[in-house]
């Protein structure tokens, strides 16, 4: 089955998890973009949408959903979001496409953080993917410096500004053996806003999609 064919099978799964009425957690990224498409047809039973970045934001209002404001609401029943590495301990990385910091935002506030993913995306350990920082922009060659000292090759993320006007370092070679104690190590360099790791709040549920259908890991 192709790529794209997978992602779409585990955004179907997570939409029967809507509860109705509700306002929901809403990711970023190609596969949670199925999920907005099938959002579309749920619009009609959803009180609202709590977007993760910018571009999602555009892409619910496009499909009709209301968009709320994260401050405008205590708690979020469902958070539905995409990775770049997951385990089967329901620990990412994420922030391949830059949203990583809005991200762990919003997956603090929801109650449960479904994972949407397609098979390529299930490691057993975690760092093979470069993992990106948020990183205050004057402090870029400082963090850098910071990180070379641990091990890691970080890249910045060339032309490229988050939603809340800083840049991504890529950081590639870090051994990730010790997902939440990394996560907490890296989020105590000055100047770092959010790393990608998400093991001190990781997944609930993953919904990875394979050829033989949508295997559900973690709590149902
Ligand atoms: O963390 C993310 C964006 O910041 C995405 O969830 C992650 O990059 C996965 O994206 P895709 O579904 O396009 O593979």
């Amino acid at each position: 089955m192709q790529q794209d064919a997978l992602k779409r099978a585990a955004a179907q799964e997570a939409a029967k998890l809507v509860p109705d009425g509700a306002i929901i957690g809403v990711g970023t990224g190609s596969t949670v973009n199925f999920f907005i498409d099938e959002l579309k047809r749920l619009k009609h039973r959803l009180e609202g949408a709590v977007a993760s970045s910018v571009a999602t934001e555009q892409r619910l209002k496009e499909a009709g959903l209301r968009v709320v404001d994260l401050n405008s609401v205590d708690e979020l029943p469902l958070y539905v979001d995409g990775a770049d590495e997951v385990t089967r301990h329901l620990t990412m990385i994420k922030g391949g496409g830059g949203a990583l910091t809005r991200e762990k935002i919003v997956a603090a506030v929801a109650k449960k953080f479904v994972c949407i993913a397609d098979k390529s995306k299930l490691v057993d350990v975690l760092g093979k993917f470069p993992l990106p920082l948020e990183v205050i922009p004057m402090a870029r060659s400082f963090v850098a410096r910071q990180l070379a000292r641990l091990g890691g090759i970080p890249q910045l993320r060339q032309g490229f500004v988050t939603d809340n006007g800083n840049v991504i370092l890529d950081v590639r070679g870090l051994t990730i053996l010790d997902p939440p104690a990394l996560e907490s190590e890296l989020n105590q360099i000055p100047g770092v806003v959010t790393n990608g790791i998400f093991a001190r709040r990781p997944a609930d549920l993953l919904l990875l999609a394979t050829e033989q259908g949508v295997q559900h890991m973690g709590a149902a």
